[in-house]
């Protein structure tokens, strides 16, 4: 079997990897110089290979995706009917945790602005702010990143509220859960509205004008999910109409986001590039080459892969909950 790896994984987990299956050929490459010859004399590709190669092969038997989203690879006529699909989820949730906390807190308690304020050596203090204690925070979107976001948010004594799409067994750290069809009855009460939602024909626009407006007044909106399910040009209005306590955004429609909008300059919104979860997280290259093995074995033994991608809904199977 030969298996090309294109995930930037360190030597640690390479080793290990190579170790679990000795009798197979491993090939690596960075995702951007990913040949065609590579992709036809592989079995098993793991990584997310770029646009600039057919992946429509019959040889490739499985993809193991290093991403949760599997926006691309889904589409009609990208991947051959042989190939199997999975993607990462369960990697990212620490890592994302983390970074969606630090984002909150940015700009509850003005850390934005004393960064912005020790450029000119200002001693300008603020008196607004608001606290995460005791809030409620509302996750729509609740898998993997969500539930590891709500796990932390209990040392803060939130109220955690999930969104999904489907009914199943309410987990640890969360409050209550709701199906998407709830989500309009449910936004009026978030103090936090954190959206961790994948991309599908569902979730596109899911944040518009009217669903901004349902959220309190003083509440935050943060995104780290996929940028196309707010509508930027609404989310821009609402906040410049004084809605919204601001909004913290990692991912944003489009991406990367346009130099010369003016998004970038309002004091009550935070950007970064898409780097919430990454490679560099040590959480999530460890948790990706263990499912990696794991996902090698099943299909070894021909079973189904963990985090099987659904080509109807754009997300995994079955989600479940890393504790
Ligand atoms: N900012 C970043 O760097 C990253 C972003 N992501 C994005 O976050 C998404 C979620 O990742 P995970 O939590 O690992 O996935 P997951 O598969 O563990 O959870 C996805 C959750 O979204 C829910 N969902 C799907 N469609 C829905 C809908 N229409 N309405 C309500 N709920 C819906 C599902 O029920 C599921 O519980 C990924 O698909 C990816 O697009 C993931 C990793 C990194
Ligand atoms: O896993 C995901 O989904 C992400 O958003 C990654 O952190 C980055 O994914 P790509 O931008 O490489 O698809």
């Amino acid at each position: 079997m030969n298996i090309l790896v294109l995930s930037r994984l360190k030597t640690d987990e390479i080793n290990k990897l190579e170790k679990s299956f000795p009798d197979f050929s491993f090939t690596y490459s960075k995702e951007k110089e990913v040949t065609q010859t590579m992709i036809d004399n592989c079995d098993i590709l793991v990584g997310n290979p770029g646009k600039h190669v057919e992946l429509n092969r019959p040889n490739l038997k499985a993809i193991l995706l290093n991403s949760a989203g599997s926006d691309y690879y889904i589409q009609e006529g990208v991947l051959h009917a042989a190939t199997r699909l999975a993607n990462a989820s369960g990697s990212y949730g620490k890592a994302i945790a983390e970074h969606t906390i630090g984002m909150m807190l940015a700009l509850n308690k003005n850390f934005k602005n004393y960064i912005n304020n020790m450029h000119e050596h200002s001693w300008k203090s603020y008196r607004g702010g608001k606290e995460i204690y005791h809030s409620t925070v509302i996750i729509v979107g609740l898998g993997d990143l969500g539930y590891e976001l709500a796990k932390r948010l209990k040392a803060f004594e939130c109220k955690t509220i999930g969104i999904k799409r489907n009914v199943s067994p309410i987990p640890r750290d969360i409050d209550e859960l709701y199906t998407i069809d709830k989500l309009e009855e449910i936004l009026p009460h978030g103090d936090f509205i954190i959206s961790c939602l994948p991309q599908s024909t569902e979730t596109i626009n899911l944040f518009n004008k009217k669903r901004l407006l349902m959220m309190k007044s003083d509440a935050l909106f943060v995104n780290v999910g996929r940028g196309s399910a707010v509508n930027t040009q609404d989310l821009k209005e609402v906040l410049k109409a004084g809605h919204l306590y601001g909004a913290a955004l990692d991912v944003i429609d489009p991406e990367p986001f346009k130099t010369d909008d003016d998004l970038w300059d309002f004091d009550n919104v935070l950007i970064t590039p898409h780097v919430s979860g990454g490679f560099e997280w040590d959480s999530v290259r460890e948790y990706f080459t263990e499912l990696t093995i794991r996902n090698i074995n099943h299909l070894i033994k021909n079973e189904p892969l963990e985090n099987e991608v659904d080509f109807n809904t754009g997300y995994r199977k079955v989600v479940k909950y890393n504790d």
